[in-house]
C-alpha cells in the first residue's frame, strides 16, 4: 500500500487556542478535521515542510516548536506516518484557501470535533502534556 510521511502543525495563538482545519469535501478524508500541515518532499526536514506548507495553505509564517507525537495509521487506502509539531505564527494571518473553515479552539475543545483518525494520538499527547 502507499505510504506518505506527513507533518502536521499544531499552531497556537496567545490566548493558548489551538487552529483546527477542516479538509473540504474534494480532499481526501473530507469533512474532517486536521492540523494544517502536508507531506514531506525529498531533502526535506520535517520543519521546512511545516513551513512551507503553511505559507502554501494558510498564507502565514510560522516558527515550529516542540516535536509532539509521531504515529502511523493505516487508511483503506494508504498509509500515513504523521508527525507533529508545535508552532506560532511569526507573521500574517491564517487564511483557508484550500481547507473549508479554520476554527481556534482550547484544547478542552478539541474532541467536539470529528478529526481524522491519525490525529487522536497527538491530542492525547497534548492531554497528557497539560495534566503535568
Ligand atoms: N496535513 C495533514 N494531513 C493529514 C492529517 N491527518 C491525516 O490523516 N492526514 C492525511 C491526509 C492525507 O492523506 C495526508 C496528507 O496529505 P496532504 O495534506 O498533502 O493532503 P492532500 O489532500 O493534498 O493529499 P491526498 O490525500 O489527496 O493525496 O495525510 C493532518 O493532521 N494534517
Amino acid at each position: 500500500m502507499k505510504k506518505v510521511d506527513v507533518v502536521g502543525a499544531v499552531i497556537y495563538n496567545e490566548n493558548n487556542e489551538i487552529l483546527c482545519a477542516l479538509r473540504a469535501m474534494n480532499m481526501s478524508l473530507g469533512g474532517l478535521w486536521e492540523f494544517p500541515g502536508g507531506k514531506i518532499e525529498p531533502g526535506e526536514s520535517p520543519e521546512e515542510t511545516l513551513v512551507r506548507e503553511i505559507q502554501e495553505e494558510l498564507g502565514c509564517k510560522i516558527e515550529v516548536h516542540d516535536f509532539i507525537a509521531d504515529t502511523t495509521h493505516e487508511y483503506p487506502n494508504v498509509i500515513v506516518r504523521l508527525m507533529t509539531y508545535k508552532s506560532k505564527i511569526i507573521e500574517g494571518i491564517p487564511v483557508p484557501t484550500e481547507h473549508e473553515r479554520l476554527e481556534w479552539l482550547p484544547l478542552e475543545k478539541l474532541r467536539s470535533l470529528d478529526w481524522a483518525p491519525a490525529d487522536l494520538p497527538t491530542i492525547n499527547e497534548l492531554e497528557k502534556q497539560s495534566l503535568k
